[in-house]
């Protein structure tokens, strides 16, 4: 187990540089002091190195995984002021933004956020433990795969999806222009979003009927980060049906309120 740490805190310091994990104050780095929100977010950082967080995989889709933890409550009030502060709501009428190319400061920073909660990851003991034990450093041990990870840079486009009582999305893959690896980050409140394996074309026993059609519901919490790679980003579809008896989780249904999501993408080359 110590190597492993001392791999990641290599690999990390190779990242990001040398560590400042002595106290958190982050002296000597480079702050983004030019982004009007970036004291808003600074928040965001403040924990850098602080907790491992514990990630899930997805029993039954290959490649999904949650983080429960991924922002404290104080973390998820900061991300929201900044986006917020970016007025692209304001008006009322709009509840999809999105950003290409140099993203604002604070996505940057939740990007490296999302990268420092893969590095730090802790993989929950009720995940693939066979894996784990047989490959501790294996490709599915890691939430998102490395060479992913390690890509420059990690996201380059954004969402910001606001949504009311009722509203959600429909499943969907996300399209092609984007590369694998996608995280979403929810804000102010939960909801379930399914899972729908994508029909096999011309499956030779053609035997996927309506009721073979597995869907795996997920419980995404305020704070949670939820990232697709490989299987779960390309085979499967996702959505979030808060219609009326949709939005159940453990026998109840959840009683809905204004949620806000971040998606984080990468832009393919072509
Ligand atoms: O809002 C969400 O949680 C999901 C958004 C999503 O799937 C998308 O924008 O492609
Ligand atoms: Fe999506």
């Amino acid at each position: 187990m110590e190597g492993g740490d001392e791999i990641r805190r290599r690999a990390l310091e190779e990242a990001f540089g040398e560590s400042s994990d002595d106290d958190g104050a982050g002296g000597g780095e480079e702050e983004e002091e030019s982004d009007p929100s970036s004291s808003a977010c600074s928040l965001l950082l403040e924990e850098r190195y602080g907790r491992p967080l514990k990630w899930e995989m997805v029993d039954g889709v290959k490649g999904l995984w949650l983080c429960r933890d991924f922002l404290s409550a104080a973390q998820q009030s900061s991300l929201l002021s900044a986006i917020q502060h970016e007025g692209w709501f304001d008006d009322g009428c709009h509840n999809q933004a999105m950003r290409f190319g140099d993203l604002p400061g604070w996505a940057t920073k939740l990007s490296r956020l999302v990268c420092e909660a893969v590095w730090f990851s802790e993989v929950s003991p009720a995940a693939d433990t066979e894996s784990i034990v047989g490959d501790q450093y294996g490709e599915d041990c890691w939430p998102l795969p490395l060479d992913l990870l390690q890509r420059e840079p990690l996201f380059d486009q954004l969402i910001a999806n606001v949504y009311y009582p009722g509203e959600g999305i429909c499943a969907h893959v996300d399209l092609m222009r984007f590369d694998d690896g996608i995280a979403i980050i929810s804000l102010e409140s939960a909801c379930v979003m399914h899972f729908t394996r994508c029909k096999q074309e011309d499956n030779i026993n053609k035997s996927q009927t309506e009721e073979g059609i597995k869907r795996i519901p997920v419980f995404l919490n305020a704070g949670s980060l939820v990232l697709m790679s490989g299987e779960a980003r390309y085979l499967w579809k996702h959505e979030i049906n808060r219609k009326q008896g949709f939005q159940s989780w453990e026998g109840r249904e959840l009683a809905q309120q204004r949620r806000t999501s971040v998606t984080l993408r990468k832009w393919r080359k072509s």
